[in-house]
């Protein structure tokens, strides 16, 4: 099982109606939105109207990936703005496991996403509130950098500690995923895989050719 979810901080946003129709039509399994507050990242990016406005335009799951200090904060905003999936970093918050009990007290489910030097030892205190864990595999804040390899091993080893406890916790990669980085992750135990630039907002084809094609590697 493997789930698509483009990022759409790489959109074509003056043509964000047709861009998610498309993506809709190609079947993408989820949208993943980028929050950045020019604090926890050095970048800014989409907000809450912008939430809003995607979740007129799809039915499709929203995936909310608060790049932000003290995420805890703007919780119950994105919720009403028709999150249905909320992620918070674990280097973020002095809160993380009642952020997470939070979130899914509000019906949404919650994910933890670490940076690519953080270590994965926070989750065996929050496994029980986690429901999946985005692991950034390039710093996050830009869309365009180079795969981390090192996070290969990263997977692997967030892949047998699930396995390990038996929960039921996706594993989400985001950064640089595509055709050259897709087959080592999931070999490793990725489940949610976060498309940008290097995989669909792209010049190699259209949006749908470029979805399809992605799936191609799925098989
Ligand atoms: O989280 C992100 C940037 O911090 C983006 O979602 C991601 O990087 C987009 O993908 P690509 O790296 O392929 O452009």
């Amino acid at each position: 099982m493997y789930k698509l979810g483009p990022s759409l901080m790489c959109a074509d946003l003056g043509n964000l109606e047709s861009q998610i129709s498309e993506l809709d039509k190609a079947g993408v399994d989820f949208y993943h939105i980028d929050i950045m507050d020019g604090n926890f990242v050095p970048n800014f990016t989409l907000g809450p109207d912008f939430v809003r406005t995607v979740r007129k335009l799809t039915d499709k799951p929203l995936d909310i990936h608060l790049m932000v200090n003290k995420p805890e904060n703007y919780i119950e905003l994105f919720a009403d703005c028709g999150a249905d999936m909320i992620s918070i970093h674990e280097e973020a918050t002095a809160h993380l496991q009642s952020s997470l009990t939070k979130i899914k007290s509000l019906g949404i489910r919650a994910g933890v996403a670490i940076n690519p030097a953080t270590s994965l030892d926070f989750l065996k205190y929050v496994y029980n509130v986690t429901d999946y864990v985005v692991l950034m595999t390039v710093n996050p804040g830009f869309a365009g950098q180079k795969f981390i390899p090192a996070m290969y091993d990263k997977i692997a080893e967030l892949h047998a500690f699930i396995q390990r406890t038996g929960m039921d916790i996706e594993i989400q990669v985001d950064g640089n995923i595509g055709a050259g980085t897709i087959p080592k992750c999931r070999e490793a135990g990725a489940s949610m895989y976060v498309l940008g630039t290097s995989a669909v907002f792209n010049d190699a084809g259209s949006i749908q050719d470029n979805v399809a094609n992605t799936r191609k590697l799925f098989n």
